[in-house]
């Protein structure tokens, strides 16, 4: 399911999409690491290339850049020749800079997406694969501290679950899930910059309520959603009492 298999991770220098990476590489993928943050991106490369060797290339990439973003994916497909995995993982927290917020996490999520449905869809030349959006728990429930986050990962899901439902793309063997994590310990949660919420307090009120988890209570359902190949247009929840799939609203 993974040896051989070849996948793309924004936002991969740190965190969570270093640790993807990682639960790639070590189970035998190729991966193409890529985040916006140059200096952190190389430490990570070296990191891996250690382990890993040519299992993995680095290509530095902004999301809100389509070009920057349209390298990512021909560097990946000229070294392995193929791509069945991408993960849209870039994101940010920042109310103040709400536009730049909406461009990274909804903005670079759709560039993400129509560029690995243009790679792995049959009818155009791929061999099918997934797209896995991150989006978050702050997709599912409204967030007062932080409304255009919320919204960015309203986005994630609505633009995930559409995608899936489409006979062209279900049709040339491409599904697409969504995974909605609560808190989880990354640099992400910090409350060291005042651009990231509007009430730190009412953040720090709703972490405590849901406590933090740690990457590694993320990894299993990361593996699952890419090992179930029935497994399209799931949106699923994360938190500290487990995981589930959040059912479809009807009207
Ligand atoms: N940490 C948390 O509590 C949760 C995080 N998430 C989501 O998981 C994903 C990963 O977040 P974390 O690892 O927690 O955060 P993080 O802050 O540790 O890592 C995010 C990575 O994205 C990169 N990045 C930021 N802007 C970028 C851009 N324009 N282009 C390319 N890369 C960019 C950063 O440099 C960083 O390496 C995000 O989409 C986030 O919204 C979802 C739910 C909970
Ligand atoms: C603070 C960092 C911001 C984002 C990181 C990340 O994406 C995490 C978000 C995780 C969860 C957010 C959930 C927020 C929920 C709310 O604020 C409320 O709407 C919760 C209300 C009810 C919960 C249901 C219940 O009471 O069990």
């Amino acid at each position: 399911m993974f040896s051989g298999r070849v996948a793309v991770v924004t936002g991969s220098a740190q965190g969570l999409g270093k640790v993807f990476s990682g639960v790639l590489l070590e189970r035998g993928s190729k991966v193409c690491i890529s985040d916006v943050n140059q200096s952190e991106l190389e430490k990570t490369y070296k990191e891996f290339k250690s382990k890993y060797a040519e299992n993995v290339i680095s290509q530095q990439c902004d999301v809100t850049d389509s070009e920057q973003l349209k390298e990512v994916f021909r560097k990946t497909k000229d070294t392995y020749g193929q791509l069945d995995l991408v993960v849209n993982n870039a994101g940010i927290v920042n109310e103040k800079n709400w536009q730049q917020c909406i461009d990274v996490n909804l903005n670079g999520t759709i560039r993400g997406t129509m560029l690995g449905m243009e790679y792995m869809r049959k009818d155009k030349g791929g061999k099918g694969g997934l797209i896995l959006n991150m989006s978050s728990l702050a997709g599912i429930f409204p967030v007062n501290y932080t409304p255009a986050y919320a919204a960015s990962k309203h986005g994630v899901i609505g633009y995930t679950r559409s995608w899936s439902m489409h006979p062209d793309v279900v049709n040339n063997g491409v599904r697409l899930v969504c995974l909605c994590p609560a808190f989880v310990d990354t640099d992400m949660i910090k409350m060291d910059d005042d651009s990231k919420f509007v009430g730190t307090d009412l953040a720090q009120q709703v972490i405590e309520k849901f406590g933090i988890m740690s990457t590694d209570h993320i990894i299993p359902v990361f593996v699952n959603a890419i090992e179930d190949e029935e497994n399209n247009g799931s949106v699923i929840s994360i938190t500290l009492k487990g995981a589930n799939k959040i059912p479809l609203p009807m009207p």
